[in-house]
């Protein structure tokens, strides 16, 4: 892999050609000065034990390669004007993300460079000399921030611009929240900023970010003559900090930030970088924008120390990680350091190591049209693979047609499919009411109703219907795969597809292997759940796999503490406020009291040890309560409003309450709020440690991914088992303990969050780490 680095080419026409170049974004990556050496962290946990090993290499990073070439540009007498773009037809990405996760392990925050005032104020926006940006692909964070540096913008048509800055729990650092509002106004400066959205150049043109579009085959020749003509003066030198005229006045501005504080409170309670945002951008209106730039710079490194900002990066990277051969180098404590790359191995033990390349999948196959089903065909639809969606009667077959078309109809009024490639989508949708259609196919994907008969039944259909070559898989959520293909003599072309409700929209793909699916179908299932824009990630067979595995103990933990006499809705608050984005009870309520059932017996019959027996469902359903499904749960549903608690479900608890006889004395317990929480995800925790244990994931972070994806524990907290790690392995276990003493044995922690716990061992750390692991992989 060719280092980071800037090359410069002066043309006949006086223009400097600067390129910027690291693939694949070309991130703007520092000299790799204090960069530790990678074997010395490959066995160690990077964010606990990060040893720094210096080694200094010179002049290869973009930062400071810019500087070096704008400095020569600046001196030389043959050079009229500048251009800077990127290699590879991408402007760039921002700022190297790596840095981040060194300060992090490191604590140093003298790694950040000072790049704000030094490179982009000092050399590009005050350079003697004018400089144009040719941007194309896309121009992110500090990419964006150095080409609104620059004294004119030329980019290429469907260039995608935008700071997403936000969600790394950091802001703008190369002057972004200054120059971003003077090019296109305060309004729409917060809207990009604060939602992290970014626009198209299209966009950016009518909007006064980008001076002009031209195709990319004349980017550079437009973008030279631009150069030269404001060099000669026929076109305005323009320098961003230094505009005033789309600001408005004070008080309309400071109505603005009012009224975006507001809606920051809304979008984002719990973390730091959204008001910060808005007080960096007010300073900078109040006191103009070079001091706004100063303060930028300032917050940007107090922010980038924080959990928030940590609990991000670590998602940025874990979800790229789950399904990587190779990566750059990150020091990831599984990786293994390959030379002759200069980058790190990341494998999927048995499938990405021994040599496989994935198989085209062109046609699938989708048994059942309910809720997943249709979202499961309404995925691969989109991403133009033929679906063949099969029912049992033409009602439920119209049914299931009528949801993907409304599943479509409803990307496209998001904004997420254009009309065209709706048409197009649902052109590739067939119904069926037999398995003729399933000669041809690569791929089945079962998703019935949770019944170990029905769905024993369909795969010995399909094993003698379907080619040699397809895969067989299933979409249950919590049965065993052997089972389900117990009657087939197909085990190794049985493998787990486990999508999350809505399907077409939530991202994560569980893919489950059992000791006897083959490489080949779980490389050719990540393959594809790649390109349906998923993120695959491979775990072991067991009860639940590992999102619903690791968090069965969260509704059991909520319903243990309602018997003991804590109010449901101050539950769901809490949990809401913690960051989900609703609480357990409600969740109940949406994802419908049937499944709530089902679920429970399988985890009851696989883990009687830690699971709660409590009659409330079966009560609430006596009561005629079905949850959303019929507008009446725990909460109340109309349509058009928020669901409000519905007190008269309280008798319906109390009965509960009388039957399961657990409150000591018959009195409610007295707890607090932090209690509650820790008493609900404390148990999730002590079953992620299980799963870790059991070798259910590849690697920690993939629980972090799939608990983030998955079950939408709140990113900032960096996943599960992350978050674990921050609190504190000692505060989990002591406090189960202590509650495993007080309220039984579904609170005793486990043996590997005990080893952990006692050893001072982070439980993100690698298997080795501490013994006794096992593997399902
Ligand atoms: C001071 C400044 O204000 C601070 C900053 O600039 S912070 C950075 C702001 N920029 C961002 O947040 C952009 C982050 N990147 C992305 O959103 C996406 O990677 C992208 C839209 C650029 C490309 O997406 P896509 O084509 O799907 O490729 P994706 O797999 O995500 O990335 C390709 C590789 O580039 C790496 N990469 C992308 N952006 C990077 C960045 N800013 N720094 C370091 N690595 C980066 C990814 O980690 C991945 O590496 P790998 O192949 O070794 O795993």
């Amino acid at each position: 892999m060719a280092k980071p680095h800037v090359t410069m080419e002066v043309g006949n026409d006086g223009v400097a050609v600067v390129t910027l170049v690291n693939p694949p974004v070309n991130a703007l990556a520092i000299p790799s000065k204090y960069l530790p050496l990678p074997l010395s962290v490959l066995t160690i946990n990077l964010r606990f034990f990060f040893v720094i090993d210096c080694v200094e290499f010179d002049g290869d990073a973009v930062i400071a390669g810019l500087k070096e070439k704008f400095d020569e540009a600046t001196r030389r007498n043959d050079v009229k004007a500048l251009v800077l773009t990127g290699k590879g037809g991408r402007f760039s990405g921002g700022f190297d993300i790596n840095v981040f996760q060194k300060v992090h392990a490191t604590g140093d925050i003298s790694l950040m460079p000072d790049v704000s005032v030094e490179l982009v104020v000092n050399t590009i926006e005050d350079c003697k000399k004018p400089v144009v940006a040719a941007v194309e692909g896309l121009a992110l964070g500090g990419g964006l921030e150095l080409a609104m540096g620059c004294h004119a913008r030329i980019a290429a048509p469907k260039t995608q611009l935008g700071l997403p800055e936000l969600t790394l729990g950091v802001i703008p650092g190369f002057g972004g929240t200054q120059r971003l509002p003077r090019l296109l106004g305060l309004s729409k400066a917060i809207e990009i900023m604060l939602f992290s959205k970014p626009i198209m150049s299209e966009e950016g043109k009518k909007l006064g970010l980008i001076d002009a579009i031209v195709p990319s085959q004349e980017l550079l020749k437009v973008s030279r003559q631009w150069a030269l003509d404001i060099s000669e003066r026929r076109k305005p030198w323009l320098r961003s900090l230094h505009r005033t005229d789309k600001i408005g006045s004070l008080s309309e501005a400071r109505e603005v930030l009012k009224a975006a504080r507001q809606q920051a409170k809304k979008i984002a309670p719990n973390v730091p970088q959204h008001q910060a945002c808005l007080d960096v951008m007010e300073e900078g209106i109040i006191h103009g924008g070079y001091n706004g730039v100063l303060k930028e710079a300032k917050v940007f490194k107090e922010l980038v120390m924080t959990e928030t900002s940590k609990g991000l990066v670590h998602v940025f990277f874990a979800q790229r990680m789950t399904s990587k051969g190779k990566s750059r180098f990150q020091g990831n404590e599984i990786a293994r350091y390959d030379q002759a790359c200069d980058c790190e191995i990341l494998e999927i033990p048995k499938v990405t190591d021994v040599g496989l390349k994935p198989r085209h999948i062109r046609k699938v196959a989708v048994i059942g049209g309910g809720l997943m089903g249709s979202g499961i065909a309404t995925a691969f639809i989109v991403s133009n693979i033929h679906v063949v969606l099969k029912e049992i009667n033409s009602e439920y077959l119209q049914k299931g047609t009528k949801t993907i078309e409304a599943n479509v109809r409803s990307l496209v009024t998001r904004g997420k499919l254009t009309r065209d490639k709706a048409d197009k989508a649902l052109s590739m949708l067939k119904g069926a009411l037999d398995y003729s259609d399933f000669k041809d196919v690569d791929m089945v994907i079962e998703a019935v109703i949770e019944s170990v008969p029905l769905k024993q039944k369909i795969f010995s259909e399909i094993e003698k219907v379907c080619p040699p070559h397809c895969i067989l898989a299933s979409n249950t959520s919590t049965i065993d795969l052997n089972l389900v293909g117990e009657k087939t003599s197909s085990q190794d072309r049985i493998i787990g597809a486990h999508f999350f409700s809505p399907a077409h929209i939530m991202p994560l793909l569980e893919i489950v292997r059992t000791e006897k699916t083959s490489a080949q179908a779980i490389l050719d299932l990540m393959t594809v759940g790649k390109t349906i824009k998923k993120v695959p990630v491979v775990v072991g067979n067991c009860t639940g796999f590992a999102v619903n595995r690791a968090f069965f103990p969260y509704t059991q933990s909520a319903l243990i503490l309602v018997h003991l006499g804590v109010d449901v809705f101050r539950i769901d608050k809490l949990i809401s406020s913690f960051g989900l984005p609703m609480g357990p009870f409600q969740l109940q309520d949406l994802s419908g009291y049937g499944v709530a059932l089902a679920v429970g017996k399988e985890f009851a019959n696989a883990f009687p040890d830690r699971t709660f027996q409590s009659p409330l469902i079966d009560l609430l359903v006596k009561d005629g309560r079905n949850g959303k499904t019929n507008g009446k749960g725990y909460y109340i549903y109309e349509k058009g409003s928020k669901p409000r608690p519905d007190p008269s479900v309280l008798p319906v608890i109390e009965e509960s309450r009388r039957l399961t006889n657990i409150m000591p004395n018959g009195k409610p317990i007295n707890i607090t709020d932090k209690e509650i929480v820790e008493m609900i995800l404390f148990p999730v925790v002590n079953e992620a440690c299980r799963v870790l244990d059991e070798g259910v994931v590849v690697r920690a972070s993939d629980l972090d991914t799939a608990s983030v994806l998955g079950m939408s524990f709140p990113s900032y907290r960096g996943g599960i088992v992350f978050w674990a790690d921050l609190v504190g392995p000692k505060h989990v276990y002591d406090s189960l303990k202590k509650w495993s003493q007080r309220f039984g044995d579904f609170y005793k922690p486990s043996k590997f969050l005990e080893e952990r716990a006692t050893g001072g061992i982070p439980l993100s750390a690698p298997a080795s780490s501490s013994s006794g692991s096992r593997s399902r992989m």
